[in-house]
């Protein structure tokens, strides 16, 4: 069988997308090992195949029949795989990299800052975690409505700043995290100094309890200070390590940079700002916690080669 791939990254996650309007891809776990392995096949941290909406809730996902309801526009989805084979409910920088990848097969267009509010967005598209909308700005920079975000540890982990602990490899002690929502789950750890957050040996995944159910990415955060966003609005400055779920430490996580965010946010109380600049080793996105309850995740978005591999 011949794959016709395109190898794409956001802030240098990087994923192998694959066209599958047809629906005739049985991506399976072992073709996913095979083509994110950077040895023996294309290499990446993730497989994100395009997909007809209406051939996943053909499957039986019954996430895809509510997308269709809500958003009728939404006639493609993202199918997301981590490196290692699993499924996950979403991927932030993916959908920036999507986006691209629709815009360059014609289906999708995107005029500079089109689509401003939600609704009349340049691409709606559908994941495991709902719809996405994503809208291109003027610099280039995809941005896209995250949905909804939330504390599964409620108003008690928000007052305390805390609900789990977490030991990354070297730590005798566990420390505190927040675990934060983002249709997928994280958990995240602050740290006092950038000296400490480049020692952190990410080689294997930390250890939190207590464990999260579906297992969760992590992310350790250095709150840098506050500044004034181009805009002339306030922002917070944060840089961040991440070892995500099924895949090690990535160079960046778009849904762990709204997490990452949230939590300072959170730690920072009603005084905090709502727009936040989140420095990954890959670069560098923008994370806006919107009025109504969503989050905005902005950042550039990458086609680097096409190809085809025979499997
Ligand atoms: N890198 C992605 C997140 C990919 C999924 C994650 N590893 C999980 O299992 O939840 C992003 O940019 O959000």
């Amino acid at each position: 069988m011949k794959i016709e791939f395109t190898k794409g990254h956001g802030t240098h996650n990087d994923f192998v997308l694959v066209a599958d309007p047809k629906d005739e891809l049985d991506l399976d776990g072992e073709l996913v090992r095979r083509l994110t392995d950077r040895r023996g096949g294309i290499g990446a941290d993730g497989v994100i195949r395009l997909a007809p909406t209406a051939s996943v809730a053909a499957a039986g996902e019954e996430i895809a029949d509510e997308i269709l309801a809500e958003e009728p526009a939404a006639i493609w989805f993202m199918d997301y795989r981590n490196a290692d084979g699993s499924v996950a409910e979403m991927c932030g920088n993916g959908v920036r990299v999507f986006a691209a990848f629709a815009e360059r097969l014609g289906y999708a267009s995107f005029g500079a800052d089109r689509g401003r509010g939600r609704g009349e967005s340049g691409l709606a598209l559908g994941t495991r975690a709902g719809v996405k909308r994503v809208r291109k700005e003027s610099n280039g920079w995809y941005a896209v409505d995250m949905g909804p975000w939330s504390l599964p540890g409620g108003d008690e982990a928000r007052d305390a700043g805390y609900d789990a602990g977490v030991v990354v490899h070297g730590w005798d002690a566990p420390r505190p995290g927040l675990s934060v929502d983002l249709g997928n789950p994280h958990t995240v750890v602050a740290l006092s100094s950038l000296d400490e957050l480049e020692r952190l040996d990410l080689t294997t995944a930390p250890e939190v309890a207590p464990p999260p159910p579906h297992g969760t990415n992590v992310e350790l955060v250095v709150p840098l200070g506050d500044e004034r966003a181009p805009s002339g609005e306030p922002a917070g400055r944060i840089r961040m390590r991440v070892h995500e779920r099924g895949v090690g430490e990535t160079q960046s996580c778009g849904t762990g940079a709204c997490a990452a965010a949230l939590a300072v946010r959170a730690w920072q109380g009603d005084t905090a700002p709502d727009t936040w600049f989140v420095e990954i080793p890959g670069g560098e996105v923008r994370v806006r916690a919107l009025r109504d309850g969503h989050v905005e995740l902005a950042g550039p978005a990458e086609l680097v080669f096409t190809g085809t591999l025979t499997v």
